[in-house]
């Protein structure tokens, strides 16, 4: 493949106080990836963040939409978006939530309209944009299903070097998946949106977005209980016996392999894991930790069941660092990895 036939990846910087306009300066400084990666920002705050991080790193501002040149180590394409209030790293300003919007909103036009194989996002902070205005703003995920006009997405956060895979004796994949079942949710909310259906649609998404993204011919999918022991025999909960069991029954008839539902606690340990393709997690604090201990800095959060491919860093904002270059890119280079992976399956399928 010569280098203008690299696929496009739209790069979304975020909040601009935070970490995601100095990670993309990192990574425009190092070897470049198998993609023509464009950032889509202020190119002035990205210059200023170069220059805040002592990175030489050569801002090229494009017109919005317009092809990327072949990858160049130090050189960092931008499609620019501009920021509405000046911006001072660490510091949040409501003004610029509809900047972070407005770069959403190019890198979906350019992946619409076949600009850009696919998007990954640097982290933008929800609270802001809420107060800005957007009260009923959840997160790239939630924001991205609407923006595409699907009824369901799935977060799942991968890493492909899980820690408990790194003792000589281990046998099975490096990769540890976390798939979702409820997102950005209060956790009094969890239990009520915990429902066959819903259950059913993310399945059924995740299974398929295995064998389609992953190259995975058969998934098999570990379910977590809801409730501690997974209900102790409906004497800790009902939502197993209630909604899980019978749901998960009615996708094994579908083909779908199932294991579950087990309690959470047991199920993240290697004798299990061993034999996963994905975790299948109720809600986010029941299978994030666990996840970001075993690859925080090596992940990547991916969005299933989008109609393009979408992925993001593992981490948030982190205002505490912001404008001090000592972020860890790992993640960005991990989301920019997985999307190239997951735009060329979807090419082969
Ligand atoms: N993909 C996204 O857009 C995400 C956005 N967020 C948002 O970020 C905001 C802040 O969230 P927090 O819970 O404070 O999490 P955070 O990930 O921003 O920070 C948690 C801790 O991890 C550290 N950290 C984060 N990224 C790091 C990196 N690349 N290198 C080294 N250290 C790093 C921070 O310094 C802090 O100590 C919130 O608004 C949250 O919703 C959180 C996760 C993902
Ligand atoms: N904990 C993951 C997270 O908050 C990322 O959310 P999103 O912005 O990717 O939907």
């Amino acid at each position: 493949m010569s280098d203008t036939d690299l696929p496009v990846i739209a790069l979304t910087t975020g909040e601009p106080a935070g970490i995601g306009p100095e990670l993309a300066v990192m990574m425009a400084g190092e070897a470049p990836p198998q993609a023509r990666v464009v950032a889509v920002g202020d190119p002035a705050l990205l210059e200023e963040r170069a220059h805040a991080i002592g990175r030489s790193v050569t801002v090229r501002t494009l017109s919005p939409g317009e092809a990327p040149p072949p990858p160049r180590a130090g050189v960092l394409p931008v499609w620019p978006v501009s920021l509405r209030a000046p911006c001072q790293a660490g510091t949040l300003d409501t003004r610029n939530a509809a900047y972070v919007l407005d770069t959403l909103a190019m890198a979906v036009d350019a992946c619409q309209a076949g600009e850009a194989a696919g998007m990954v996002t640097a982290p933008l902070h929800k609270g802001v944009i809420i107060e800005a205005g957007h009260a009923d703003f959840r997160g790239h995920t939630e924001y991205l299903r609407d923006a595409c006009g699907v009824d369901e997405v799935v977060m799942m956060l991968a890493t492909e070097h899980a820690l408990h895979t790194a003792s000589p004796s281990w046998h099975g994949s490096t990769a540890l998946r976390v798939a979702l079942a409820t997102t950005h949710l209060p956790l009094r909310e969890v239990s009520d949106a915990v429902t066959g259906p819903r259950l059913t649609r993310i399945l059924r998404i995740l299974d398929a977005e295995l064998r389609h993204r992953f190259g995975i011919l058969s998934p098999r999918i570990l379910v977590c209980g809801l409730n501690p022991h997974a209900g102790e025999g409906g004497h800790l909960g009902r939502e197993e016996l209630d909604v899980i069991i019978p749901t998960l029954e009615a996708l094994r008839d579908e083909g779908l392999t199932l294991d579950g539902p087990l309690p959470a606690d047991t199920l993240f340990t290697p004798h299990h894991l061993a034999r996963a393709d994905a975790v299948l997690a109720m809600y986010h604090d029941q299978g994030l930790p666990v996840l970001k201990y075993a690859g925080f800095g090596r992940a990547a959060n991916i969005t299933l069941g989008l109609p393009l491919v979408r992925t993001s860093v593992d981490h948030g904002t982190a205002l505490d660092l912001a404008g001090r270059g000592e972020a860890d890119p790992g993640s960005l280079s991990a989301a920019v990895t997985q999307a190239i992976g997951m735009v060329r399956r979807g090419e082969l399928a």
